[in-house]
This record gives structure tokens, C-alpha cells and sequence, in this order.
């Protein structure tokens, strides 16, 4: 999956990371890897308080999957990407910190919910770990201003197709700004999580 999500564009160089919770353990790929690229011998395996087990050394930002990890019991897997337009977003200044994607179709609302936007830090940052904390669990994903977006999934391909549909929806925002637009009304997003059930 994540060499689709290359060579789809959603990641260029060396930007972006994965990883999967898998019992006591979290395998994520390795600092400075291409996701078009991985070789899984190099995947890292560390614990789930961060401590290097095997494969190369983790991705910079794993104080901020494992605080997801800590917060979020139903998160398998969580995606960081640049991707273009979700990034693009993250630096607009005119946009809702608690609700930075708003519910603009159904499928962002099903596959994504409500994201936050927190405040900037240095990639890498043990600072990200603590922002994510402090959310207590309530987000499955945020816009790191300036950087880019982290979703979560119960598994890696929940998580993927969450990070597109954000993307896409993103997207969607940027080209309709300055346009009147209908979101969906509060009565559709209660609609929809009863049936399809709440991220
Ligand atoms: O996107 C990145 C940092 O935010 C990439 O960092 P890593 O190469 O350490 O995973
Ligand atoms: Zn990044």
C-alpha cells in the first residue's frame, strides 16, 4: 500500500510514514525510507514505549504514532503524509483548529471524522507526542500545521484510505473556496455515524 501511495503522488522523496500496532509491538518504517521503496527487512520494530528492538532505526516521528497508539486503543495503523492538498490546507490561516475538514460528503465524515489542527513543531519534535495526548483519544486525525496530515485506521488499509479521503477532500475544500457551498447539516453527520459508526 504504501508503494501505491508513492506512486499515486500522495508521498514524494523521502517524506511520510507508516506504522502497525501488532500485539506488543509497533513495526514502522525507517527513518529517511521511501515509501515507493521499503524493504522489509529494514522495517523497524520497536516497543510500544519506543524502544528500538530490531531493523533500522525508526521513523523521527514516532512520538507521535505511539502517542496515537496510547490515546486511541481501536488505532491498528497510522499514516503521516505531505500530501499536497492536505498540506496546502494546513497552512491557511482562515480555517477551524477543531474541525479543520469539515463535513463536506459523507465518506470524509465515515472514513476520517472531525480532524484537528494542532500547532506547529519541528518534524520529529517530542512535543508532537505530548499535542497528540492532549486530545485524549477524541481525534482519529489531525493536520500538523505546515507539515501535513496523521491519520489513524484500525488497520494499515483503514488508515490509507482514510489519509486519501482526507486528501481528496482537501482538495475539494481549496477548490471551492470563495464559492457558496452546502456541508452536509449536522442531522447527516448524526445520520451517518449511526449507521456506519463514529472513527
Ligand atoms: O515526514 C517525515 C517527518 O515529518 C519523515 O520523517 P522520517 O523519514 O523520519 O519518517
Ligand atoms: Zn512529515
Amino acid at each position: 500500500m504504501s508503494q501505491s501511495l508513492y506512486e499515486r503522488g500522495f508521498s514524494v522523496g523521502s517524506a511520510g510514514n507508516i506504522s502497525a500496532a501488532v500485539d506488543d509491538v509497533i513495526l514502522m518504517t525507517p527513518t529517511n525510507s521511501c515509501l515507493g521503496f521499503l524493504d522489509p527487512v529494514k522495517i523497524s520494530k520497536v516497543t510500544r514505549d519506543g524502544r528500538h528492538l530490531s531493523g533500522d532505526q525508526p521513523s523521527k516521528e514516532i512520538f507521535l504514532h505511539k502517542a496515537f497508539y496510547e490515546t486511541r486503543p481501536q488505532a491498528g495503523a497510522v499514516v503521516h503524509l505531505h500530501s499536497t492538498y492536505a498540506t496546502a490546507l494546513s497552512c491557511v490561516t482562515d480555517i477551524d483548529p477543531d474541525d479543520c475538514i469539515p463535513p463536506l460528503t459523507p465518506y470524509v465524515v465515515m472514513r476520517v471524522g472531525q480532524v484537528k489542527l494542532l500547532e506547529y513543531v519541528r518534524p520529529g519534535d517530542e512535543k508532537a507526542g505530548d499535542l497528540i495526548r492532549a486530545l485524549g483519544g477524541h481525534y482519529a486525525a489531525v493536520l500538523l500545521a505546515n507539515h501535513g496530515p496523521v491519520v489513524t485506521g484500525k488497520d494499515i488499509s483503514s488508515a490509507v484510505y482514510a489519509a486519501e479521503e482526507l486528501e481528496e477532500t482537501a482538495k475539494l475544500l481549496l477548490m471551492l473556496r470563495g464559492l457558496p457551498k452546502r456541508m452536509l447539516s449536522d442531522e447527516n453527520v448524526v445520520e451517518l455515524k449511526s449507521v456506519f459508526g463514529a472513527y
